[in-house]
This record gives C-alpha cells, structure tokens and sequence, in this order.
C-alpha cells in the first residue's frame, strides 16, 4: 500500500508544484491522476520514487517512510518501486532483451551489470515477462526498430520484471494513437490486476481515465481538488479539475478533497541469449 501525506513541492524556481496533497492506493486498484498540464501530476510520481526530492510530507510504501531514505536503502525501496514513462525511457542502440533486464540492474553488481552478466534466472523470467506483454520473438531486436506501443511494452516488461509492490505510469499512453493506447492500457491494468499490484496513472485522456480506473484523482495547481470513482467524476468535478470552477452548494457527492535520472544500462548493443 502506498499512502502519501501533505506531499509539497516547491521547485527552487519557486514554483510551488505539489501545495500538501494526500492520497492513498491500495489493494490491486488502479489510481488515474488527471489534471490539467502543469498541475503537478509528474511531479506527485517523482516524489513518490524521488527522482524529484519532496520538500515536505511523507511517502510510506508498505510501511517504509521513502522520505527518510538515502544511498543504498534510497536504491532498494527503488526496486520495489515500478516505473514506466511517457517516452519509454529506452536505450535505443540497446536489444529489447537488454533493456529488459537493465530493469534487476539494482539486483546486480555493476561488474556483472557492465560484462552484461545476467542470471540465467533473470534471463529466464525475462523471456517470459517479454511473452506476457506480447513481445515473445523480439528480445534481440533493438529499442530504436519497434513502434510506440512496442516501446511501451518493453517499458512494461522492465517494470515488472523487478517485481515491484507498486507501479508508478507517467503518462503511458500520450505518444499513441487510441487504439495502441486502450492497448497497453489494458496490459497495464490486467497486470496489476494478476499480480495483485496497484497502479498509479498519471493520464490526460479523461476517457480512459474513466475506463480503467477504480478511482480518479483530480490535481488542479498542485492540489488535489477531486478524489472519486469514475461513475462520481461528473461535469461539476470536470469544471472543476479543469477550469477552476467552485463546487455549487449543495452539490453532489463529487467534489472534495481539501485541502533525475533514468535507470542505468551497459552501453552497448549485444545479444543475451537463454542460458
Ligand atoms: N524541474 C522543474 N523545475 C521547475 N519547475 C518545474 C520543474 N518541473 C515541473 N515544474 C513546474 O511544476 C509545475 C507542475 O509540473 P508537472 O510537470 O508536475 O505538471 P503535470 O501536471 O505533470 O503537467 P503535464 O500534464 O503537462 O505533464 C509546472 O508549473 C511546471 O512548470
């Protein structure tokens, strides 16, 4: 279970990204954060594995305050942490196999990590998780000769092959067209749903929000202005969300809510095969 608490961000430009926001994910539940542009969804994810460093609140995943860790305890609740990008985070000149696996590279020594000296076991899970996104007979194709929806599945196969407690999607779907995207969306969804994992989804695509999700969340100028099922986020909580609009009184149950750095990779391209 992820629970963040009066989470605040103030770049050191000043801009005050995250004003306290509060929000829990449990259970397999998958979490759609909505809002629009600049409303701080990135930055919410990036606190949460802090690529971004919080200025204040707390981040417990599985009991673990993730705020008051650093070096090596900072990397292994890391690993428990699954994270997929909007622009894939690939190394390009790298097999789809090799970006796979730079997913246990937190495993790994960084001798055996440069000498590309996998685990048979780790090879071996690999093949599997490249079968279960539907890229089973590409793992020695290279990153920059697959398509968008085929990137984000790599990107999906990394993420799990670490075995996280949590995914963490930034925006998976904003480089596809609509049919990839429902795609990888269900793909994401059936995966926190078989490995009893939870899903927290940065998406602009309100309709798929709308689809997916157990719960919305709707970020407006770094606060959480709306927290609620999709059958709950009506026009009022859109007007909201998205223009600022106040809540009428006595309005429905809608409203409410008061209130750097990539994974390593070796560098070069080279075949892993099946040990
Ligand atoms: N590294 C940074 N330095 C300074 N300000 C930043 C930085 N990253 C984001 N911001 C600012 O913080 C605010 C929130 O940005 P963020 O990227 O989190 O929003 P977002 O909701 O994810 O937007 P989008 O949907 O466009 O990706 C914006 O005003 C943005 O300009």
């Amino acid at each position: 279970m992820l629970s963040v608490t009066d989470l605040r961000k103030t770049y050191s430009s000043g801009e005050e990204a995250l004003t306290g926001v509060s929000l829990d994910v449990t259970g397999s539940e998958t979490v759609a954060m909505i809002g629009p542009s600049g409303a701080g969804k990135s930055t919410f994810i990036r606190c949460v594995n802090r690529l971004t460093e919080p200025s204040e609140g707390s981040v417990v995943l599985d009991g673990v305050e993730i705020t008051d860790l650093s070096g090596e305890s900072l990397r292994e609740a890391r690993r428990d942490i699954g994270m997929i990008f909007q622009e894939y985070n690939l190394v390009e000149r790298l097999t789809v196999m090799e970006n796979v696996l730079s997913g246990r590279l937190g495993y790994t020594s960084t001798w055996n990590a440069f000498r590309r000296n996998f685990a048979d076991e780790d090879i071996e899970r690999a093949y599997e998780v490249l079968d279960r996104v539907g890229l089973g007979g590409h793992e020695n194709n290279r990153a920059d000769e697959l398509s968008g929806g085929q990137r984000q599945r790599v990107g999906i196969a990394r993420a799990i092959l670490q075995r996280p407690k949590i995914l963490l999607v930034d925006e998976p779907t904003s480089s596809l067209d609509p049919e990839t995207s429902r795609a990888v969306m269900d793909l994401l969804t059936e995966i926190a749903a078989e490995d009893d994992i939870p899903l927290l989804i940065n998406i602009h695509e309100v309709d798929l929000a709308e689809k997916y999700a157990n719960r919305i969340a709707g970020l407006r100028e770094g606060s959480l202005v709306f927290e609620g099922t999709p059958a709950e986020l009506d026009e009022t909580a859109k007007g909201q969300i998205y223009r600022g609009e106040e809540i009428p009184a006595g309005a429905g149950p809608a409203g409410k809510v008061e209130s750097d750095e990539p994974p390593e990779t070796p560098s070069q391209a080279s075949e892993i095969r099946r040990g």
